[in-house]
């Protein structure tokens, strides 16, 4: 009993000591300029072209480093799957003696290179849990916790929503996941197939991160199978050396969507056959069509086809249930594994901290207007890179954020001067 009492008294202690340093710890900074939340290669793009301008911006990062979704939560064989004039950030091109294909660890020293030539500075480890609007004086306050909990509020005049597509991992939940008693990891902490050497893995989702890493699995001997729950469209990375991706934006130029979309899946079927015979059912909708329509970026193919072609890569159905060891499909098949990768991607975070519900989307936490209107709000709230059009959309997105800052700023400016002019005492007439 007295152990009892002892403890609850050591709680409400606890509770006290950690409630009075947070409250000592509690700082409010007001930030000239714009307050950016994430330092991805969105928030340093709409950073950059700030400066650009003058005008002062401060990058709040909950991790401890730029690109962190980079750095930290992508495997070792990446490269961008784009050739690298669709990806390289606005205001710097990528060192000319780099691949079509950029390597992650390339793509990396060009985003810190980036950084340094516009000595951009983001807060590190700086968590932002809510951002209001003050409609009374008109400005934003952010609230921030530091690695021990500490409280910070940034307050600024605008703010620049940057914390990206792939803040949060989905993880789908299935009946019998205690019981499973092997390996199970989300793609963001995969690394290489080192792991699974002779292993039989199960990857749960069949987008560019589950096909890349059963042929990295491939690739270590392991014996990768792959579920594809619904449908999907895999298209070749290049049509005769000239990248789909390209090569789609082009055609788009002079020719309908469908129409583009009807060659992309003609040239695919002759280059791959029928994937619905490896059991790849192609969606309803053409490639780009399903992307502008619901996001769903196509698969462009590194040569994973080839391996469930030769039965290197085994493809099966949605999940049941996973069991001791083992894994229930629903078409009633039971199979063992060793281990389970899932690949059932990422969501946006934003709907979690910002309380404005005009902008973004309840449902996705994207914006609510489409590409390529989703970059303003309302009260000097915008967003970068969260229009689902890749590193591209990030930078016309960044520079149609910073133009519209630089009117405000310099009428702002001018206002500034005006009043100065107007309050200062006139300067008193030379001396003879
Ligand atoms: C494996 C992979 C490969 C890709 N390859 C390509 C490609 O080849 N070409 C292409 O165009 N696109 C590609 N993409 C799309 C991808 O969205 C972009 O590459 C890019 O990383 C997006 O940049 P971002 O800054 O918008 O988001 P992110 O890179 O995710 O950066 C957002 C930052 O915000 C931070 N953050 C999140 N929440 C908070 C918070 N509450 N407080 C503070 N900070 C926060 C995060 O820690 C992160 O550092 C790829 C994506 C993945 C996952
Ligand atoms: N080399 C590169 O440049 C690479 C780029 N990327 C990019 O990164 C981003 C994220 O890609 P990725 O991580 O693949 O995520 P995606 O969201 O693109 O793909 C997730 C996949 O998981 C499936 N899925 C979701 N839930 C389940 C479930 N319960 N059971 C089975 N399958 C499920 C989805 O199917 P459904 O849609 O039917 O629900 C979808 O096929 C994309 O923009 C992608 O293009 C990724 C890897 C490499
Ligand atoms: O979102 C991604 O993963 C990208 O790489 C960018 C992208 C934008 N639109 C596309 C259409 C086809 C393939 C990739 C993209």
């Amino acid at each position: 009993m007295d152990y009892l009492k002892e403890l609850e008294g050591k709680r409400l202690h606890d509770h006290f000591e950690a409630n009075m340093a947070a409250k000592t710890t509690r700082r409010r900074i007001f930030v000239p300029g714009a307050v950016i939340v994430g330092a991805g290669p969105s928030g340093l793009a709409a950073a950059a072209c700030l400066k650009e301008k003058g005008i002062p911006s401060l990058i709040l990062e909950r991790a401890n480093c730029i690109a962190s979704l980079w750095q930290l939560k992508t495997y070792d064989r990446l490269r961008l799957h784009l050739p690298k004039q669709f990806c390289e950030l606005i205001l710097m091109p990528f060192p000319s003696d780099f691949p079509t294909y950029p390597t992650k660890q390339q793509f990396l020293a060009y985003l810190n290179a980036y950084a340094e030539h516009f000595d951009l500075k983001p807060v590190f480890n700086m968590t932002v849990v809510s951002a209001r609007f003050d409609s009374r004086c008109g400005l934003w306050f952010v609230k921030t916790l530091g690695l021990k909990n500490e409280e910070t509020e940034y307050v600024c005049q605008w703010l620049i929503v940057a914390t990206g597509e792939n803040a949060e991992e989905v993880v789908p939940e299935f009946e019998g996941v205690d019981e499973f008693g092997g390996p199970i990891v989300h793609t963001s902490s995969y690394k290489s197939g080192e792991l699974f050497r002779g292993k039989k893995v199960l990857v749960v989702g069949c987008g560019n991160s589950g096909m890349e890493v059963c042929l990295d699995l491939c690739n270590y001997n392991a014996s990768p199978s792959l579920v594809v729950k619904d449908s999907v469209h895999i298209l070749p990375q290049e049509i005769l050396g000239i990248s789909t991706f390209g090569l789609s934006i082009w055609l788009l130029k002079w020719f309908p969507m469908r129409l583009v979309d009807h060659f992309l899946l003609l040239v695919s079927r002759l280059m791959f056959g029928d994937t619905a015979q490896f059991g790849i059912n192609r969606p309803e909708h053409g490639p780009l069509e399903l992307k502008s329509m619901t996001g769903k970026t196509p698969v462009l193919d590194i040569g994973t086809l080839a391996k469930i072609k030769t039965g290197h890569i085994r493809v099966c159905k949605a999940i049941k249930q996973l069991k001791h060891q083992a894994v229930e499909f629903i078409d009633g098949k039971v199979e063992n594994f060793d281990a389970i990768i899932f690949a059932t991607g990422y969501k946006s975070n934003v709907t979690s901290w910002l309380m404005e519900t005009n902008m973004f989307s309840e449902k996705n936490g994207l914006p609510r207007k489409p590409f390529p209107n989703g970059w303003k709000g309302e009260c000097g709230l915008y967003s970068v890179g969260l229009t689902q059009r890749g590193l591209l959309g990030a930078s016309l997105d960044a520079r149609r954020i910073a133009e519209d800052i630089e009117h405000s700023w310099k009428a702002e400016a001018t206002h500034f001067m005006a009043f100065t002019a107007c309050a200062l005492p006139p300067t008193p007439p030379p001396q003879p």
